[in-house]
């Protein structure tokens, strides 16, 4: 039916402390936080509208992943989309990405899943460890969206869901446009 709701369920991954909570955060409720709390792991409901559809997004922010503990496999049954975090002040950081992904990928059986690699806290220019170029170059090997944000900014929060639920849509209808612009409620 062409008014129905879809359903799409959003992983939001990566490092320890690079933003996930932030930036989910800052996507649904509209306002930063300062504290630091570890996340066990939490779920988030947002209606997005897209070209003209509405999607109900539900967006799981994960407890941060080290080289011990990446994901597990029930971090890829039902999802539509990754959005994978890493930090610009933190070179280690997208090296932990690139694990992560792998890790996807081979739970998931696939070669490439819908995916936007963003690359938080812009803010925090005097302590940059990775140029935009590293992220762009890196997403673009891998073929997916890329983008550089800060969780005290809630338009580049708008931005990385805009991706990510453009990214999804393309992989379930390749034949569209892809230009389809989102709108939050
Ligand atoms: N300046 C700045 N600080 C940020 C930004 N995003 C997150 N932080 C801070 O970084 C710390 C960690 O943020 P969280 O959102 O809790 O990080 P997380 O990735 O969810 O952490 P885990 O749950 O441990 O994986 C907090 O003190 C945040 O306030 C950002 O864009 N800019």
């Amino acid at each position: 039916m062409a008014n129905q709701t879809k359903s799409r369920t959003i992983v939001v991954c990566g490092a320890p402390a690079v933003g996930k909570s932030s930036l989910t955060i800052q996507f649904v409720e509209n306002h930063f936080v300062d504290s630091y709390y570890p996340t066990i792991q939490s779920a988030y409901n947002k209606v997005i509208r897209f070209r003209g559809q509405e999607i109900a997004a539900e967006i799981i922010d994960t407890a941060g992943q080290d080289e011990h503990s990446i994901l597990s496999s029930t971090h890829t049954v039902g999802i539509h989309g990754y959005v994978l975090v890493y930090s610009i002040t933190s070179r280690q950081s997208l090296e932990l990405a690139k694990l992560i992904r792998e890790k996807i990928l081979n739970f998931t059986g696939a070669e490439a899943v819908p995916m936007v690699l963003v690359g938080n806290k812009t803010d925090l220019h005097m302590q940059r460890q990775l140029t935009p170029e590293e992220g762009r170059d890196l997403a673009a090997e891998w073929g997916c969206s890329w983008i550089e944000a800060s969780a005290k900014l809630h338009e580049t929060t708008t931005r990385i869901f805009d991706l990510m639920i453009a990214e999804i849509e393309k992989s379930i209808n390749p034949d569209g446009d892809g230009q389809g612009q989102c709108n939050f409620l």
